[in-house]
């Protein structure tokens, strides 16, 4: 990967559930023609309603599934991603820990996967164990946990490695407003440390913290840019209008070419 390479580059991308084939009530075109690209330092947020295909969209940035046409590249390489995928970190939506021992041990457990040990290890534990504020409860089993030390736990897990890519599927949910703070303002210090960040949430508000929005509507991309020329484009004052007003504009009653998404890099992709 040169330097000019993103470290994520989604190029023309279609997924479909299930099999196309004569019963098309079995199939679902979860995502249509979507390109975007992500840099080193970058912070993309995707954005969308509850089942806009923001969770798909992550599973083939993970490797988890493959386009059913386009490409996705993840640090240069394509998929299943077989070298890259030792340098991304991932928070799932779901948190996938182990109950019944204790958040060291699940932390050990992963950071083993990665081939952290020694030293290494012992530095990250303590650095990640203060980073997410659980430090005095490293001792305590999983299960004990509340669904917001289990977030946190689980944000641990994805950095252990110190991943040169890092995604997260929406990492606050279930955190009160001073831990996702805390936990925003360390994703900007991640990312001026050059990771590239992408991070899924369906809270307007959290996603005008990113530099850089995808916002995503049944599948398609409807707007690719800075909140702020979100705003200035659509005349509106909150992401949430914003939002309305580029669905109003991409209904099929009303946009000329509701298919076109942006290409790959271009900055402002939403249509006027
Ligand atoms: N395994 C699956 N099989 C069939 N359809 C699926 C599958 N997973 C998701 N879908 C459908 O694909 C669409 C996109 O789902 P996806 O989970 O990507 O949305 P999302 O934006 O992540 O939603 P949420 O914010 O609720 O997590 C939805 O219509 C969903 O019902």
């Amino acid at each position: 990967m040169n330097a000019c390479t993103p470290a994520i580059a989604i190029d023309r991308v279609q997924f479909c559930y299930g099999r196309p084939g004569p019963r098309r009530r079995d199939t679902l075109l979860a995502l249509k023609d979507i390109s975007l690209s992500v840099a080193a330092g970058d912070i993309l947020c995707l954005l969308g309603p509850s089942g806009c295909g923001k969770t798909t969209l992550v599973n083939l940035i993970m490797g988890v599934d493959v386009p059913t046409s386009g490409t996705v590249r993840v640090l240069g390489e394509g998929a299943p991603f077989r070298t890259a995928r030792a340098r991304i970190g991932f928070m799932p939506q779901d948190d996938a820990l182990y109950e019944d021992v204790t958040a060291e041990e699940n932390l050990r457990f992963f950071a083993a996967l990665y081939g952290v040990k020694g030293e290494r290890l012992t530095r990250r534990m303590d650095e990640l164990f203060a980073f997410v504020r659980l430090d005095e409860h490293r001792k305590k089993l999983v299960h004990d946990y509340s669904g917001g030390m289990k977030r946190r736990l689980s944000l641990a897990v994805a950095l252990v490695h110190e991943p040169a890519v890092l995604v997260l599927d929406e990492p606050t949910v279930g955190l009160d407003p001073e831990h996702r703070r805390y936990i925003w303002n360390h994703l900007e210090a991640l990312a001026a440390q050059g990771c590239a960040i992408v991070v899924t949430t369906h809270v307007m508000d959290e996603a005008e913290r990113c530099a850089r929005i995808a916002m995503i509507r049944e599948g398609r991309l409807i707007a690719d840019a800075s909140p702020a020329d979100i705003l200035a484009r659509t005349g509106t004052n909150t992401l949430e209008d914003a939002f309305l007003a580029l669905e109003e504009s991409e209904s099929p009653d009303t946009a000329a070419e509701p298919n076109v998404s942006p290409s790959l890099g271009e900055k402002e992709a939403y249509h006027d």
